[in-house]
């Protein structure tokens, strides 16, 4: 058996029971390799969760290799180790059944067993009568018990089977309790249960089992969370969740948002201190083993969480942040975001210009032109939000003392040959002035290639750049975001273009708007490269 001793979670009283790897594991689109599940179960050990469900041993073969390599590979500090799987066969003697065996040879302290609730499921899915689920249930439980196992039960489609049969749900938990299990899990495994009805449920059967009961909530009406604070509040004592939601159809409950809830909300310390900064980067480092974009706008750890667009929102927040934000965003990992845009008023841009790094004291004009600045640039198209470097050019040019342009063009040209072998090229040429301090003018032409005729103005552009501004040889364009703006219409609808651009360290966004796609890049391309002069 696994022999790591971890410390539990710091409220003995309270588990956090995370099931990323078994339940998140069945959203679409998701297939962790093995070696993904052991970083994922490092990750999820960081924010402190009491219990790790690694995946159903005997089912898949890859779970069964992750607790096989969880033996040596898998040191965790806070969190125990669960293997999940179903009561025994129905009308099969447990000891017989392999799929039980298997859960044994996974070696972890912890079982979790799925088990039946429901009446309907155990006539018609099972396909056996209620006394041989009870006895499923019971035998599963106390073999695994005598096998040195602690004994958790799932108790499936618990609130669908209550409203039909709430005694036989009692006989169930009475069963798996009777056996020697620590908890009774009452699972919304269809997810179509609402905050009041579920709180109902709880304290209802609280008053006639004795022992530990939990909650596992799936997302189908959108309430998985605020279902499974409704069973905290009602009593339960063990929440079972998912990194960022993932499971079956619409999901689980998030772990992320659970715990932050449950400490920073309910006053529960369900982890330990020092976890709950580490949230944002979890999530989006699971994200990446998921190979699912992060959410911007999950609660909590989505990079929008805290990000403000409002002008009167800012104005407020100019005052105090917590004004306009549940929490200091720094409590879970997070940053507060200030967005300038057409909805920005005065104390937008100066937030902004706060974050920015740019002064703008005693520059109440250049505040006033910017925000107008910027509300006739979006009405055109153009959009600031995600472009902080274009924002940042924009401000500081507003500046007394603002430094001069890169340089002047006098013209560019970009051609795209498609040769008759079916090779398709682009070249580029640029003719620029460079003004020298002393007042000379040098006229530099400069010709670039490339896979496409942006690429090809960038090389050419900044070839003409990089004798004066070393430093540009470093930078390159590491994406491009097209958007047509179909507002106008037709083959003459505007474009809008965002560039990120890196140097290898840092990254920033530079945005362009034109009717032409070219022209558009053209002047995020100009941005993205003098940003890197001024701040590189
Ligand atoms: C609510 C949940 O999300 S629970 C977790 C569900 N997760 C998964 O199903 C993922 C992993 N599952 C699998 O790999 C496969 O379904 C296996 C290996 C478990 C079973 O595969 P198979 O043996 O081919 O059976 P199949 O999937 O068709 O049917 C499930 C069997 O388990 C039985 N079963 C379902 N729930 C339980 C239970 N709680 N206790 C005992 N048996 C159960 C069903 O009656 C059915 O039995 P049958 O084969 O005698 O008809
Ligand atoms: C156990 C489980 O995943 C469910 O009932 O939804």
């Amino acid at each position: 058996m696994a022999t790591d001793s971890p410390t539990p979670s710091v409220s003995a009283d309270f588990h956090v029971f995370d099931t990323t790897l078994r339940d998140g594991a069945q959203r679409e689109g998701i297939s962790f390799s093995v070696a993904d599940k052991l970083a994922t179960a490092r990750l999820l050990d960081e924010i402190g969760v009491g219990y790790i469900e690694g995946g159903w041993p005997g089912a898949l073969p890859k779970d069964t290799e992750f607790f096989a390599r969880a033996r040596t590979e898998l040191k965790l500090r806070h969190a125990v180790l669960v293997a999940f799987g179903a009561t025994r066969k129905a009308g099969v003697r447990v000891e017989d059944d392999p799929q039980v065996r298997a859960l044994l040879d996974a070696e972890t302290p912890v079982v979790c067993l799925v088990a039946k609730s429901d009446v309907r499921h155990v006539r018609d899915a099972l396909r056996t009568t209620l006394e041989e689920n009870l006895a499923m249930v019971a035998d599963t439980v106390a073999f695994l018990v005598a096998h040195g196992r602690r004994v958790f039960v799932d108790c499936e489609h618990f609130f669908d089977g209550y409203a039909a049969d709430p005694d036989y749900g009692v006989q169930v938990l009475r069963a798996a309790f009777g056996a020697g299990a620590e908890v009774g899990v009452l699972c919304d495994t269809n997810g179509g249960m609402l905050p009041m009805g579920v709180a109902r449920v709880v304290a209802d059967v609280r008053s006639r089992v004795e022992g530990r009961l939990g909650i596992h909530c799936q997302d189908d009406t959108g309430c998985a969370v605020a279902n499974s604070l409704a069973a905290v509040e009602a009593g339960v004592t063990h929440v079972q969740g998912t990194a960022n939601g993932y499971g079956e159809r619409a999901g689980n409950a998030d772990t992320f948002a659970l715990v932050a809830n449950l400490v920073t909300k309910m006053g529960l310390p369900v982890v330990p201190a020092g976890c709950l900064a580490e949230l944002q980067r979890v999530s989006h480092a699971i994200a990446e083993l998921a190979n699912i974009a992060p959410d911007d706008h999950q609660p909590y750890v989505g990079t929008s969480a805290f990000a403000h667009k409002a002008g009167l929102h800012a104005s407020a927040i100019k005052v105090s942040p917590e004004l306009y934000n549940h929490l200091d965003p720094a409590v879970v990992g997070n940053d507060m975001r200030i967005l300038v845009t057409e909805m920005a008023g005065r104390a937008s841009v100066e937030l902004k210009g706060r974050e920015l790094g740019v002064d703008l004291d005693g520059h109440a004009d250049v505040v006033g032109t910017v925000v107008d600045r910027v509300k006739v640039l979006e009405a055109d198209g153009w959009s600031f939000e995600a472009a902080d470097a274009s924002f940042e050019l924009l401000l500081r040019s507003q500046l007394p003392g603002a430094p001069a342009p890169l340089f002047e063009l006098e013209s560019y040209r970009t051609t795209v040959e498609h040769w008759g072998n079916g090779v398709v090229v682009s070249e580029a040429t640029v003719k620029i002035h460079l003004h020298d301090d002393d007042g000379t003018v040098e006229r530099v032409i400069s010709t670039g290639e490339g896979n496409g005729p942006v690429n090809a103005l960038d090389n050419a552009l900044r070839q003409a750049l990089v004798s004066r501004h070393p430093e540009l040889a470093d930078v390159s364009l590491a994406d491009y975001k097209v958007r047509i703006l179909g507002w106008k219409g037709g083959t003459s609808a505007t474009t809008r273009v965002l560039i990120d651009t890196t140097d290898g360290v840092g990254e920033w966004t530079t945005v362009g708007v034109h009717d032409n796609i070219v022209e558009a890049s053209w002047h995020a391309l100009v941005d993205a490269l003098t940003y890197a002069v001024r701040h590189r």
